[in-house]
């Protein structure tokens, strides 16, 4: 088969190909972007085997940096354009079950193709467009079937992260896992526990953000995978609720809020929960003021305050969460009264402590916090324009002296 019309990216790509070629190499595009290519999917990156080693690379090409060279990986920069150009290989010493430190190189595509994990992902394509389907991925594709190459057990013994994997393409291209390949997952499921965690929740979000999120999580808990995972592993029949949610989470932060909030985590047990997963701070903040506001917003209208202190965003994603959950929410509302506010954060207060102090004659101490929290509260409500004339009448009338 061969696409004719290859899409720009490719056709820019191209020219990679062509130039080890013409040294005498074997190179093709390989891995996750031919597949989408033959399905229409937006392309991440152009990953690119060829026979030549990395030394062999990085004389074809003038600007290259060693991204990963004892695994055989070279990043050509073309154009400004990056390249990850990796010798064929094959996987060789397997320890504990994660990708081995060490590759053997080999002279051949098919050897390279054949520890590929899944049928879809062991496509190749030359220059010209022409598909190199050895183990039926184009077959699978059409039927929409995720299958792994050869046999399942060993290609998850080489890598169990590939389990995880599995379940994450069955959510974001909304395909079917082939019997052998699910049986395979069941019964070395225990693997999972042997791959890092970031490794792990990478893909678990990318399942997460799928289209075809119901499918694969329920996967990922009927093929015990979810029994092998930090903290949830307890909270199989809540999470079981999510598989009767209408609404797919449009990022990251909904993603662990609504598995947060799903498991009714209190909210002192949220940080500990993500930082288990080896979240980042700013996620961890960003899902905590969301599941903060979550529970403000289930037991009453927020106050202006609330909306001030949580920002458009912590509300907009608050809301979304809100539907998930089946809550009814007048988003127009809650937005307005947020486009209303007079000030949307601190800054834009027309007086600081400096002017209480050196023009109202204040002294520095804890009472200064208290007024500037007085005269935000009035604005917030409405009370008080935000003016230093009119907020200077306000404290003068208002006795704040002490
Ligand atoms: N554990 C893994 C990871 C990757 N691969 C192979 O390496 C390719 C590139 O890997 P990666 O970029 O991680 O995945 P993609 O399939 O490209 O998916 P994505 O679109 O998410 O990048 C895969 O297609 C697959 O052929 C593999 O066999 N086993
Ligand atoms: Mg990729």
């Amino acid at each position: 088969m061969r696409v004719e019309n290859l899409p720009e990216l490719f056709e820019e790509a191209a020219p990679i190909l062509k130039a080890l070629q013409d040294n005498g190499f074997e190179a093709y595009f390989v891995g996750g972007s031919v597949r989408d290519l033959l399905i229409n999917r937006p392309i991440n990156d152009i990953d690119i085997a060829t026979s030549a080693y990395p030394e062999e690379i990085k004389q074809t090409f003038k600007k290259t940096v060693d991204t990963g060279i004892e695994h055989g990986t070279v990043t050509v920069i073309e154009n400004k354009q990056t390249y990850e150009v990796t010798t064929f290989r094959t996987e060789s010493d397997y320890q504990d079950f994660r990708r081995p430190d060490k590759v053997t190189f080999v002279k051949s595509l098919t050897e390279d193709l054949k520890r590929r994990d899944f049928t879809i992902n062991a496509l190749a394509m030359d220059a010209n467009g022409e598909i190199v389907d050895l183990f039926g991925g184009l077959d699978d594709l059409n039927h929409k079937v995720i299958k792994a190459v050869g046999n399942p057990s060993e290609r998850f013994h080489e890598d169990a992260l590939r389990m995880m994997r599995a379940v994450r393409f069955q959510s974001q291209l909304d395909f079917e896992i082939e019997q052998h390949t699910k049986e395979a997952i069941i019964e070395h499921h225990e693997l999972l526990s042997k791959i890092a965690v970031e490794r792990v929740r990478d893909e678990f979000l990318k399942l997460g953000l799928g289209q075809g999120f119901k499918k694969g999580f329920k996967s990922f808990i009927e093929f015990n995978l979810l029994k092998q995972v930090p903290i949830l592993y307890d909270y199989e029949s809540e999470l079981r609720r999510l598989l009767g949610i209408d609404f797919l989470p449009a990022n990251e932060v909904i993603f662990w809020s609504m598995i947060a909030v799903s498991c009714q985590l209190p909210l002192d047990k949220i940080r500990p929960f993500l930082v288990k997963w080896k979240n980042s701070n700013k996620i961890k903040e960003e899902v905590v003021a969301v599941v903060e506001l979550f529970d403000v917003m289930m037991i009453k209208e927020p106050t202006n305050r609330e909306l001030y202190q949580y920002g458009l965003t912590t509300l907009l994603q608050t809301i979304e969460l809100m539907r998930m959950f089946g809550e009814e929410v007048n988003a127009t509302l809650l937005v307005d009264r947020y486009n209303q506010l007079l000030i949307k954060s601190r800054d834009e207060l027309a007086i600081d402590g400096k002017i209480l102090i050196k023009d109202l004659g204040f002294r520095p101490g804890p009472a200064i916090g208290q007024i500037l929290y007085d005269v935000e509260e009035a604005i917030l409500n409405h009370e008080l324009e935000n003016n230093l004339k009119a907020i200077k009448n306000y404290i003068e009338v208002g006795d704040f002296h002490e």
